[in-house]
């Protein structure tokens, strides 16, 4: 957009001098509008948005410096100076993201052609110039504020959108494929590191009966309780997955078998002491998994992660067991 409006500016400075009030021989007219394509060239390759908003406004510096000096000494300079000058920051008002650029863009174009005016204008044209002016720059805030709303609620559904592709909408942990990619990156930079890394399966016991007795919302409210301990009890690097209906996963990188089998006791414990269903406390079944080393994808330690909460589940429920197959 801003090599757009750079191209605009070269486009009104010709016409300006189209309109005949520049002093110098024909083949010097156009000289000034040499750099100006220079910079909006410069600001195609330019990258970053500051020094893209900086080169921007070097043209726009650059145009007002020849409006003033195409104008001095002509008062017939002044009639096409002043419109022309106060229309560009209405039709670069949109261009400018950052609120600094604008203002610093609405200041430059805005009070350009003011030297030139003061030296010369009479008092009507400098009055002209005032409301001009104020015209220009209300027009042009107007039309930034718009803008900016519309960039700032286009951001804010982007962020949404992202959001609940990521996260599930009910308990706030990892949606199942983010988890699973997510994990699946820890797992290969562990790998890499030669450092453990475990998994837990978690699925809540006798979950049916919340919803066959009290209705789906009651499982729901059980499940968001169920999230917010798990999270609680986890530390920062570790990740939460809802891998299924009532089914969670969590990676535990950086430790072994043993201490993931400690840090899940006490979840179970916490899910135990504090997570009420309506017909009593709530228990969770866990299986945990260690990763075999490289070559292992996080499905693979999922699968057996997931065989030894079968386990769990078919020896009694409320427990955690470890996979101890051999590698
Ligand atoms: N309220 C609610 N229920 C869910 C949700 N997702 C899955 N379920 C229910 O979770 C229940 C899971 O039941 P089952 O797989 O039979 O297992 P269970 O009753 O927990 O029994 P065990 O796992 O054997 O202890 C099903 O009734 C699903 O409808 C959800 O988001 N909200």
């Amino acid at each position: 957009m801003i090599p757009l409006s750079l191209l605009a500016t070269v486009t009104v400075y010709i016409t300006a001098v189209e309109a005949d009030a520049w002093t110098l021989p024909p083949v010097l007219r156009f000289a000034p509008a040499l750099p100006l394509l220079l910079l909006a060239l410069l600001a195609g390759r330019t990258k970053g948005p500051v020094s893209l908003s900086v080169v921007a406004l070097c043209a726009v510096l650059f145009t007002e410096v020849t409006i003033n000096f195409a104008g001095i000494g002509l008062t017939e300079g002044l009639t096409w100076a002043m419109p022309g000058s106060l229309l560009l920051p209405v039709v670069t008002s949109v261009f400018w993201p950052a609120r600094w650029s604008f203002l610093t863009a609405m200041a430059l174009t805005a009070f350009g052609p003011l030297p030139m005016l003061l030296m010369q204008g009479s008092e009507l044209q400098q009055l002209q110039f005032a409301v001009y002016m104020s015209v220009a720059v209300t027009l042009s805030a107007m039309m930034h504020a718009v803008m900016e709303h519309t960039s700032r609620r286009q951001l804010q559904l982007e962020l949404q959108l992202r959001e609940q592709a990521t996260f599930d909408g009910l308990t706030g942990v990892l949606l199942r494929n983010r988890f699973l990619d997510a994990a699946q990156r820890v797992l290969e930079e562990h790998h890499a590191q030669r450092t453990p890394v475990c998994v837990a399966y978690l699925d809540a016991d006798r979950f049916k009966r919340i919803n066959d007795h009290y209705g789906h919302s009651a499982g729901d409210a059980v499940l968001i309780g169920l999230a917010d301990v798990l999270r609680a009890h986890v530390r920062a690097h570790d990740l939460i997955g809802r891998v299924g209906g009532e089914e969670f996963a969590i990676l535990l990188p950086d430790i072994d078998l043993a201490a993931a089998q400690y840090r899940m006791e006490t979840v179970r414990r916490a899910v135990r002491l504090m997570v009420q269903r309506p017909d009593g406390p709530m228990t969770i079944s866990i299986g945990i998994a260690q990763s075999r080393g490289p070559g292992e994808t996080i499905d693979a330690l999922l699968v057996r992660a997931d065989q030894a909460m079968r386990q769990a589940k078919e020896t009694g429920r409320d427990r955690a067991v470890l996979d101890t197959t051999l590698s």
